[in-house]
């Protein structure tokens, strides 16, 4: 079974985390494995050395993984800049560290770009996105630029996976210490493109009943042995429809970040039903 917490729940095991390591860990080890995966992707398309790579940080926490994961970049020769959405409160250590790597601050997304890194908003996200991130996403999805989302793709609702607007479409989450909702279930899963879950120490500190759980094809072939998905040719493939701009490919992944099999499972399977009816929650 994959198994999401609600923010509430991710805040409070967070919380007593953070009592028991120095300032700052989690973030860096956030970071750490957001680079790791940026430089993965840029790796298959030619390297992360003279690649360009723009990072949407937001006023909160979210923005300061995406400035200290660029940092990690520009450390390793990618040409980083930062479109900062709220000046006034961005996250400054991240931004002194990727200034000393070498990054920069612009003040309008860039006309060539390998990856842009969503950092706008994740766990604290409230509503639809503000103007000045409305129109940098409604940019970067009309070019089909590459995103990396950190934790969530800025925009949908994290615990119930709803949308009220234009949300960003990723090609890559990743996301913190456990699942969230949006990248199960709802109309938000399909713009989370494959989630990547980086282990950041938090899972023995989030409550045991988690908010929903979604069957995988292990579990579904436990419960109805004689069950085997239709092949790819069924009509009626639409849930398999997904905004995503080129198929989803499973990436290896280091023993400390464990990816997410779901969505390969699934994409192997066009016209399967998505038994996110199936999901059991929690009030
Ligand atoms: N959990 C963990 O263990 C760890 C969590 N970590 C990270 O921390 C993140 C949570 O950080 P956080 O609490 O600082 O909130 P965050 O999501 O950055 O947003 C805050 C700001 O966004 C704004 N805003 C709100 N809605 C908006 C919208 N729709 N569109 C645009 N902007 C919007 C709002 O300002 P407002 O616009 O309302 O004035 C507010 O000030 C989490 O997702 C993960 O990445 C890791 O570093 C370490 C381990
Ligand atoms: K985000």
């Amino acid at each position: 079974m994959r198994r999401a917490w609600r923010v509430g729940d991710v805040r409070a095991a967070e919380e007593a985390l953070m009592r028991t390591v120095p300032d700052g860990v989690l973030m860096q080890r956030a970071a750490v494995g957001l680079a790791r995966r940026c430089a993965l992707l840029l790796a298959e398309r030619g390297g992360v050395y003279g690649s360009r790579v723009l990072l949407l940080a937001g006023a909160g926490n979210n923005g300061g993984d995406a400035l200290y994961a660029g940092a990690l970049l520009a450390g390793r020769g990618a040409a980083v800049s930062a479109l900062l959405l709220a000046p006034q409160r961005v996250h400054q250590g991240g931004l002194a560290a990727l200034r000393r790597a070498g990054g920069r601050v612009v003040d309008a997304v860039p006309r060539d770009l390998d990856l842009a890194v969503d950092g706008i908003v994740g766990l604290g996200g409230s509503g639809g996105l503000r103007p000045s991130a409305e129109a940098a996403v409604r940019l970067l999805n009309a070019r089909g630029t590459t995103i990396v989302a950190v934790d969530i793709p800025s925009g949908v609702d994290v615990d119930t996976g709803g949308l009220s607007g234009p949300v960003v479409r990723a090609d890559v989450t990743v996301t913190f210490g456990c699942l969230k909702p949006a990248l199960v279930v709802g109309p938000a899963a399909p713009y989370a493109g494959e989630v990547e879950l980086v282990d950041i120490g938090l899972e023995p500190w989030l409550r045991a009943d988690a908010a929903l759980a979604v069957p995988e094809w292990p579990d579904i072939e436990r419960w109805w042995p004689a069950w085997r998905p239709p092949p790819r040719s069924t009509p009626g493939a639409s849930w398999a429809s997904r905004p995503a701009r080129r198929p989803i490919r499973a990436r290896l992944s280091s023993p400390w970040a464990a990816r997410w099999p779901a969505r390969r499972a699934w994409s192997g399977t066009r016209g399967a039903p998505r038994p996110t009816c199936c999901a059991t929650t929690r009030r």
